[in-house]
């Protein structure tokens, strides 16, 4: 395995093949409810798809894998490392990100602000060089807003970067919030259906931003999503949740004809276009 010196992460480089994070048989309930029963998913270096009805259990399952919620059974592996009872901040150290279904943007703060509060463990100076204003922390300042600014640009929203969040529609506040989780390169990026609320125009800077922003690098990205045609888009393969079971995976063009996926999820109505 080999150490990420520059960011102090310690999960390893992926291997082609080899799962950036594992779900092993999970299963969570909450009070008697189980909502996760022996849960099975590999995510893989590039898109993974997670879909299923409301109340199927695809928040919970981002919830376990990053450190949000514990299982009652089951491992979850990251960088095959198992990291059951780890905190979500220690597991945010091991080079994973999140969004959250509704954006949790601070609102009086720039656009730009607000991806470079997802910095973090690139902070070299730490709080106290920042707080004395020390050079070190300059210089990561004007690095970290480089950065926030150019992936503002990659999703589309580079033209007014210091306009406060507030000021945004909620559209590009979910984006800027997907942009925040990008500043720390993360390894493993965890995506609450990021299209949720979004029209036309919005979903093609996501799709287009993602898909920009992935290419060349070995990261795995798991999306929670009901909009099955980004889904189509952007992951080469999806896992279809249902009551808490992983029913079906594999090619979205095959997991949305499955008979079992459209009786389960889909409805009788749903047929996927050409
Ligand atoms: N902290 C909690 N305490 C109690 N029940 C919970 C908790 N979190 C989730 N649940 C329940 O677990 C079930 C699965 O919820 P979850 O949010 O994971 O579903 P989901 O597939 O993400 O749904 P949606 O598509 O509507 O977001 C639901 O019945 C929900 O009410």
């Amino acid at each position: 395995m080999s150490i990420d010196t520059s960011t102090g992460s310690a999960m390893p480089n992926s291997v082609a093949g080899e799962a950036v994070a594992e779900l092993d048989g999970i299963r969570m309930s909450f009070g008697g409810n189980v909502v996760l029963d022996d849960v099975r998913l590999p995510v893989h270096p590039g898109f993974t798809g997670l879909i299923g009805p409301n109340g199927a259990g695809k928040t919970t399952c981002l919830n376990v894998i990053s450190g949000y919620l514990r299982p009652d059974q089951g491992d979850v592996r990251i960088g095959g490392r198992s990291v059951v009872g780890r905190s979500a901040h220690q597991i945010a150290k091991l080079g994973v990100s999140r969004t959250f279904q509704t954006p949790r943007l601070i609102p009086d703060l720039s656009a730009v602000e607000n991806v470079m509060v997802g910095a973090g463990r690139h902070f070299r100076g730490g709080h106290l060089a920042e707080l004395f204003g020390l050079p070190t922390a300059r210089h990561d300042e004007r690095r970290l807003r480089g950065l926030a600014r150019e992936l503002l640009t990659t999703f589309g929203l580079g033209e007014h970067p210091e306009r406060a969040a507030s000021q945004f529609p909620i559209g590009s506040q979910k984006i800027i919030e997907v942009a925040r989780g990008l500043l720390n390169e993360p390894r493993l990026l965890l995506l609450d259906e990021p299209a949720a609320g979004l029209g036309a125009e919005d979903v093609d800077r996501l799709v287009t931003g993602l898909t920009s922003w992935a290419t060349g690098r070995d990261a795995a990205v798991l999306i929670i999503e009901h909009d099955l045609e980004l889904i189509t888009r952007l992951c080469p393969n999806v896992a279809v949740l249902h009551f808490g079971r992983i029913i079906q995976s594999g090619a979205p063009r095959d997991v949305l004809r499955d008979p079992v996926v459209v009786e389960a999820y889909l409805g009788a109505d749903f047929a996927t276009g050409d």
